[in-house]
């Protein structure tokens, strides 16, 4: 398993050029948060602002609206019940990140079932969280499209069908490899399966045990895919990014807050952008 460092950063996080505008970042859509996880989609899309994407839409429960707009303006609302607006917000996305708080009832599995049918293969679809949950529970296909999964241990057991002690690398390989996916097997020391290779992350501290802590790794992996053109490159970056940003603000915390991780972002990637 190769280890993923620091200069994984320079790699990836790109000066910005000067004759760019929103559009150059890419559109994020991110769908989630039914009536008791309003939190998660909110972090999800602030994580997706703070790193850096152009434009972000939110597909979720109306009941979170105000909440999702006094933590972050810039992100634009739809209604999850609007079928018509869960179609053409995810065509119009380079990226979606589906279930960060989605639940996994009626609504939920209708969400998903639309999404999956109209993503095309142009687009990167990260699935986490519930809709994880869903797709196992429902044993449904992947749609044709970039696919970057974000489970934590019990949710790859749910999708992939390896306990949690027999889930080794050899194991999950075998596992992603039937799947055709990216898989960010999150953990106390997240692997990241790709194309490429098999990745441990090397930062990341307990103090990030909160809820939350992984809905906004799924936005943060939304902003970096949707900026940085090598994807493989770009997952690498944020599962680094997010943990280091803890692992620094863990010095003086005994708990650090996801959105405290967000609000570093911004000067996190300056420090770390290609010189
Ligand atoms: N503020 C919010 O709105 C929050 C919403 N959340 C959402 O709640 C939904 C359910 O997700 P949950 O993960 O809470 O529930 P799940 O039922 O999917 O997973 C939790 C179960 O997995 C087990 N587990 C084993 N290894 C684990 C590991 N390494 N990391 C995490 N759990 C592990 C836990 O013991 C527990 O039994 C998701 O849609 C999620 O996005 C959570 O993120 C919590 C915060
Ligand atoms: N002890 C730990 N050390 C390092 N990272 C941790 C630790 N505990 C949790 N994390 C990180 O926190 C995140 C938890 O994700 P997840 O369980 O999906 O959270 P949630 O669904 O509540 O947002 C993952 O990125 C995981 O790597
Ligand atoms: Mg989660």
């Amino acid at each position: 398993m190769t280890p993923i460092r620091e200069n994984i950063l320079l790699h990836t996080i790109r000066k910005r050029p000067a004759d760019s505008f929103k559009g150059t970042y890419g559109h994020v859509t991110l769908i989630g948060g039914n009536v008791n996880y309003g939190g998660a989609i909110i972090m999800a899309s602030s994580a997706a602002v703070y790193s850096g994407a152009g434009l972000v839409s939110t597909l979720t429960d109306p009941v979170n609206r105000s909440s999702l707009h006094s933590w972050c303006p810039e992100a634009m609302f739809a209604d999850f019940h609007d079928q018509t607006e869960v179609v053409r917000l995810t065509e119009s996305a380079d990226v979606v990140v589906l279930g960060p708080g989605l639940g996994t009832d009626a609504l939920a599995q209708q969400i998903v079932q639309t999404v999956f049918t109209t993503v095309k293969p142009r687009q990167v679809l990260v699935v986490d969280g519930s809709a994880i949950t869903l797709v196992a529970q429902q044993k449904l296909q992947f749609p044709d499209a970039e696919i970057i999964l974000t489970p934590h241990q019990m949710e790859w057991q749910r999708l992939s069908g390896i306990s949690i002690p027999d889930q080794t690398e050899s194991a999950n390989q075998a596992a992603v490899s039937r799947l055709k996916a990216t898989v960010v097997l999150k953990s106390h020391r997240t692997e990241v399966y790709t194309s490429t290779g098999v990745y441990q992350n090397t930062t990341g501290t307990p103090a990030q045990a909160t809820g939350g802590m992984g809905d906004t790794l799924a936005g943060i992996v939304g902003g970096f895919v949707a900026q940085f053109s090598n994807h493989s490159n770009a997952v690498l970056a944020a599962v680094y990014t997010h943990s280091a940003i803890a692992d620094q603000l863990a010095e003086n915390q005994y708990v650090v807050l996801p959105h405290q991780i967000i609000q570093n972002l911004p000067a996190f990637m300056k420090v770390h952008e290609a010189k």
